[in-house]
């Protein structure tokens, strides 16, 4: 019974990445990724733990598409393995294969591919030569779209060109959370920009024909602690950074003049060249937002960091030194994020009031919990109660105007949460990696009949 019907023609989907969950990552031809190399170094992952075998996906692909259409979810986002499909700048066709085998998979099952381009492995060599630092790698990345679209254009249609490009620059090479594990502003600027040129060196190419194209940023609603002057500035600057610089970049071309300025100590100014912020600004059929929490945040150097790996690191945040981030109130998730469905309907209600129209996709949502096994069942319902709740955000956002096109849930099952190792699980499939055995947690088989009936009770 449906009281809360969602447009004709949503798309009900989950999601995952090639990293989190293919292992087999010296098969048939897969280079090293910088994920490889950062998981095999000690102290960059808990227990030790690497993307090695995952889920062993890249030989149960099958399987795995049968239980999603099984539970009835109609779209798969997934990730492309940039070194399984170009190792050392060539093509491998083996690697082009496994990705032809599963979108052949998916049709077959009734379920629509939707393929991103870039979630995080970095094929080692371009590293060594640069990273997302140096401006060739977005080049690279456009030869690297080239050969995909050549290759799958015929079975995808819907591709996303980069993951969550605030991660990737900012715990990549500020931080030092995730790969390749650096700890240097001026490095993750112009990371941050490389990547947002590759997205619009990309973007053409997978849009040439019948190909929809788009990115998917990592996006949260933010607020100041208190509305005092210092600490409304510091949600300001997360603001920018997190948000702004994004979607200023993506949806008009341009960036945020504040940004820029906070920036500038980084050498920020020099990075971006004539005609970059054309290309990036460029037309898109979609924008994937990837919401999970928000911000809350205190100018108090005595406040709290937000969790982005067990292991002590340097800030992610370039120019925005004296932040902090306090709780709300709210309740908060197995990885510390608060609960917060009004910041996904303020978000979405934000970027189709304040920027040029667009089509939207939540490309990622889900939450973390602890998960217990009681005679072979999975009773999840707090994860069930976070993905309704934003599912009701959502619904909400869409009657006030929000063109949302379709919803993955963040994950389809569980897998390998990067620092975290595997110990954090945002599956609606649980996982026993010991036996490889998967099972359906209630909050499955609940989405699972959500998106049959294309709406919530
Ligand atoms: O932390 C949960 C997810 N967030 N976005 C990127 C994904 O790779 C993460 O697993």
């Amino acid at each position: 019974m449906t009281t809360r019907g969602f447009p004709e023609g949503f798309a009900w989907g989950v999601a995952t990445s090639a990293y989190q969950i293919e292992g087999s990552t010296a098969a048939d031809g897969r280079g090293t990724s910088i994920w490889d190399t950062f998981a095999h170094t000690p102290g960059r992952v808990l227990n030790g733990e690497n993307g090695d075998v995952a889920n062993d996906h890249y030989t149960r692909y099958a399987e795995d598409v049968a239980l999603m259409a099984s539970l009835g979810v109609g779209a798969y986002r997934f990730s492309l393995s940039w070194p399984r499909i170009m190792p050392g700048g060539t093509v491998n066709q083996g690697g082009l294969d496994f990705y032809r085998r599963l979108a052949d998979t998916l049709l077959e099952a009734g379920i629509t591919p939707y393929a991103t381009l870039y979630h995080w492995d970095l094929p080692q060599e371009l590293e060594d030569a640069g990273g997302w630092p140096a401006r060739d790698t977005a080049y690279r990345f456009a030869d690297y779209a080239a050969v995909v679209r050549e290759a799958l254009g015929d079975r995808v249609k819907h591709w996303f060109t980069v993951n969550e490009p605030w991660c990737s620059a900012f715990l990549g090479y500020a931080s030092g959370d995730h790969a390749p594990g650096l700890r240097s502003p001026e490095l993750a600027v112009r990371a941050a920009h490389h990547l947002l040129l590759a997205h619009g060196l990309a973007a053409p190419v997978l849009r040439e024909g019948d190909g929809l194209a788009g990115a998917a940023p990592n996006l949260y609603a933010v607020s100041p602690a208190s509305d005092s002057e210092l600490d409304l500035d510091a949600a300001r600057r997360i603001d920018g950074l997190q948000n702004r610089f994004f979607l200023d970049a993506l949806l008009r071309g341009s960036y945020p003049e504040d940004v820029v300025r906070d920036l500038a100590p980084f050498g920020f100014e020099d990075v971006v060249q004539a005609g970059d912020m054309e290309l990036i600004g460029g037309p898109i059929d979609f924008l994937g937002v990837n919401y999970y929490s928000r911000h809350t945040v205190s100018a108090e150097s005595d406040g709290g960091v937000v969790a982005t790996s067990p292991f002590a690191s340097a800030s992610p945040w370039p120019g925005a030194s004296h932040v902090s981030f306090v709780h709300g109130g709210r309740p908060v998730t197995d990885m510390g994020w608060e609960v917060d469905p009004g910041g996904l309907h303020e978000i979405l209600t934000r970027v189709a009031k304040e920027y040029p129209s667009v089509p939207l996709y939540i490309t990622e949502n889900g939450a973390a919990y602890v998960d217990t096994v009681v005679d072979g069942e999975i009773d999840d319902h707090e994860r069930l109660s976070y993905i309704e709740a934003h599912l009701a955000a959502c619904h909400d956002a869409i009657a006030d105007g929000v063109p949302l096109k379709g919803y993955f849930a963040w994950s389809f099952m569980d897998n390998f949460e990067w620092g975290w190792g595997y110990g954090k699980r945002f599956g609606l499939v649980h996982v026993d990696y010991e036996t490889q055995k998967r099972t359906p947690k209630s909050s499955a088989r609940w989405y699972g009949q959500i998106s049959r009936q294309n709406g919530l009770p």
